[in-house]
C-alpha cells in the first residue's frame, strides 16, 4: 500500500462544463490531468509523506480519510478493474515468497525519473535464495 502511494501515472479527463478553478475559467472540453504524485505526497494529508511506514496502512488513524487523499488505482466510474485483483495478487506473491527466499540487492536506482509516471533510473538486480540454502 505505501509502495503504491509512491507510484505515479496522470490520468486525463476533458472537463464536461465550464467552471471557475481558483480564479481560473476552465473552459468545456478542456483535457484535466489530476496528479496522485502532489496528492500522495500532500503534508496535509499525509504527515511527512516522504518516509516509507508501511503502519500508514495497519494503524487505524494511520491514514487519512479523505476519499480523494489515496487513489493510486484512480477513482470514481474509471478506476482500474483489476484493484482487487491485483491487490490480492500482490499480497499471495509477498505471503508466500518473502518468508521461502532470501533477498539479496546487487544495486538499487538512487534517482527518480518522472515523465508521465515516475520510474527509477536504472535496474534493481537482486538474487533470491530459498530459505533453506541460505541457512
Ligand atoms: C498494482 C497494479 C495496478 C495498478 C497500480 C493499476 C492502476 C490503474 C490506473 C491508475 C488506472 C487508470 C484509472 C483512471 O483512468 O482513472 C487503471 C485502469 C485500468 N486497469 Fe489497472 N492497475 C493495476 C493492475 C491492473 C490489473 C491486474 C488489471 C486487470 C486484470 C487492470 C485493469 C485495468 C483496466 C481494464 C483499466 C481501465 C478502466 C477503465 O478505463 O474503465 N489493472 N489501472
Amino acid at each position: 500500500m505505501n509502495t503504491l502511494q509512491r507510484q505515479d501515472y496522470n490520468p486525463r479527463r476533458p472537463a464536461l462544463a465550464a467552471f471557475d478553478a481558483a480564479g481560473h475559467t476552465v473552459e468545456a472540453g478542456t483535457d484535466l490531468l489530476v496528479c496522485p504524485y502532489l496528492t500522495h505526497r500532500d503534508p496535509e494529508l499525509w504527515p511527512d509523506p516522504e518516509r516509507f511506514d508501511p503502519r500508514r496502512f495497519t494503524a487505524p488513524d494511520g491514514r487519512p480519510t479523505h476519499p480523494g487523499a489515496y487513489f493510486p488505482f484512480g477513482i470514481g466510474p474509471r478506476a482500474c478493474l483489476g484493484l482487487q485483483f491485483a491487490l490480492r495478487e500482490s499480497t499471495v506473491l509477498l505471503e508466500h515468497l518473502l518468508p521461502a527466499h532470501t533477498p539479496a540487492f546487487h544495486s538499487a536506482p538512487t534517482k527518480a525519473v518522472y515523465g508521465i509516471t515516475v520510474r527509477p533510473d536504472g535496474p534493481t538486480p537482486a538474487t533470491l535464495t530459498p530459505a533453506l540454502m541460505a541457512g
